[in-house]
């Protein structure tokens, strides 16, 4: 009955449309609009409350058993955000993430059963290195999620761009995205390979994989 119901409640979606699309045609898709400002607004001071009490640690390379830190590679610090104890506010941004999941699953029977979210901050000076976000070991990140929590008014200066390379027939083309507040990017975690350019302005963001089986 309730299958039945969900049914007929289906409602397309406009904004989760274009991001299959996008994902579709281009293997990202760059959202604006994803979060309000509000919720923004407060996803970046829950980050630097919680960076302020010291609890991020610097992030690795390789899954959580296989994982070594390496700062020539990478130089942000993290730290996981669990769902099962998730404050109002990140129940409320895992909720537009559930949403997004369950649209996908329903209209592209992507099988997301899993998902990983982090905050991240890179200090001045820190960068991530040309990488797949996938495993050896490991290969069930699907999609990549990132939001940017940056303060309103980042410029292109302070470095910290995402660069995306894209195939496109045969040649690489580089996809630069700013890390503008609000933004979001997803894109296919086994397929583009990515990079986060030396910051010059400490760079703020969650970051999270969706995950099949
Ligand atoms: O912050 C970004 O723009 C990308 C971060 C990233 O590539 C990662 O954490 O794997
Ligand atoms: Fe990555």
């Amino acid at each position: 009955m309730n299958q039945l119901f969900e049914e007929i409640a289906f409602v397309e979606n406009a904004q989760y449309e274009r991001i299959i699309t996008d994902i579709l045609n281009q293997k990202y898709s760059l959202v604006e609009n994803f979060f309000t400002e509000q919720e923004v607004l407060e996803l970046r001071q829950s980050l630097l409350d919680k960076h302020e009490a010291d609890v991020f640690k610097k992030a690795a390379i390789g899954n959580r058993v296989n994982e070594v830190i390496e700062k020539s590679i990478r130089g942000d610090v993290i730290l996981w955000i669990d769902e099962n104890r998730a404050d109002p506010l990140e129940a409320a941004f895992f909720s537009k993430i559930n949403n997004l999941v369950a649209y996908l699953n329903k209209t592209c029977f992507l099988g997301i059963l899993h998902k990983e979210f982090h905050y991240a901050l890179y200090p001045e000076g820190t960068y991530y290195k040309r990488h797949l976000d996938t495993f050896q070991n490991d290969d069930r990140r699907k999609l990549s999620f990132v939001c940017y929590l940056n303060e309103d008014g980042w410029l292109p200066e302070n470095g910290g761009e995402l660069v995306l390379y894209l195939n496109e027939n045969g040649v690489e083309t580089e996809k630069v995205i700013y890390p503008f507040p609000g933004r979001v990017v997803i894109f296919e975690s086994q397929l583009l390979e990515h990079e986060v350019k030396p910051v010059k302005t400490e760079r703020l963001s969650i970051t999270g994989w969706l995950k099949t089986r």
